[in-house]
């Protein structure tokens, strides 16, 4: 069974197509990435999977089920994780206090369960700081479990999204762009953890300008360009496509030359 598969995927804002009839598999257990000059479609494209955006034309299967139009609630619960913005953290909070926090967005007590703090609310708030604990601990920061996040560096950030979308115990993360403003030995670190995150067994898909990386750590690779896709392959074969090649140096793109 595919694990995840696309079919003339489609999404159009007002007259501009930002994905254009894609078509593509993302395979369990490797690391794939979506690549493309800025403004390519690759963050609409991860809107899409993760029910953040409807399509407007194609389709989504996740192990072999339609999952299309499913809110994002629920493509989280069916194990599909994404990260946002390290903007999007609670800067005055502890990093484990985000982790918690997140995590118990996606557990199921309600503020009936808070206010009578009914046993299952007790049981899910030391499930949630086990879970923060070992998640933290994975991505490598459980000696800043008690750090507020503001006073974190760049990096780390990145570690504590990465770690609020592992929280919920996904079968494959969507990672937008981890590398995004961090120096060449953080990127290092980084690309380890992601391959730490797939050996551990679960997929993931990644956004990444930072070409150098992706070419030593994906398995395979999408190109986007005015949302559609115009190649795919290993490193190597999206290294030496002339369509490739054009598209990052054809154009008025700011994205790196390969
Ligand atoms: N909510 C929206 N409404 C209207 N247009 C949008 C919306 N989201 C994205 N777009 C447009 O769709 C196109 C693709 O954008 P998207 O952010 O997916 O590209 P990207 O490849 O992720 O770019 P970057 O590398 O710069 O982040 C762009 O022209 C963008 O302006």
């Amino acid at each position: 069974m595919t694990f995840i598969k696309l079919e003339g995927l489609t999404k159009r804002f007002g007259g501009l197509t930002a994905v254009d009839e894609v078509d593509f598999e993302i395979e369990q257990g490797k690391i794939t990435a979506i690549i493309g000059p800025n403004g390519a479609g690759k963050s609409t494209f991860f809107n899409l999977i993760s029910g953040f955006h409807q399509p407007t034309s194609g389709s989504i299967t996740f192990e072999g089920k339609d999952i299309t139009k499913t809110p994002p609630h629920i493509v989280a619960r069916l194990g599909i994780a994404r990260t946002f913005q390290t903007t999007h953290l609670f800067d005055t909070s502890s990093v484990i206090d985000n982790i918690i926090v997140g995590y118990r967005l996606r557990t199921k007590s309600k503020l009936f369960d808070a206010i009578l703090r009914t046993k299952r609310e007790k049981r899910e708030e030391k499930e949630a700081f086990e879970r923060a604990i070992e998640v933290l601990d994975f991505v490598g920061l459980a000696n800043l479990a008690d750090s507020p996040v503001s006073t974190i560096s760049q990096e780390s950030k990145k570690r504590v999204a990465i770690a609020l979308a592992l929280a919920t115990g996904p079968k494959v993360i969507f990672l937008d762009e981890p590398a995004a403003g961090i120096n060449p030995g953080e990127t290092e670190g980084l690309a380890e953890l992601m391959k730490k995150i797939v050996d551990s067994g679960i997929t993931v898909c990644t956004i990444e300008h930072k070409m150098q990386m992706i070419m030593g750590l994906a398995d395979n690779i999408m190109v986007l360009n005015h949302g559609a896709k115009i190649a795919q392959g290993t490193p190597e074969e999206i290294q030496n496509n002339p369509t490739v090649i054009e598209a990052y140096l054809g154009g008025e793109s700011s994205a790196e030359v390969i």
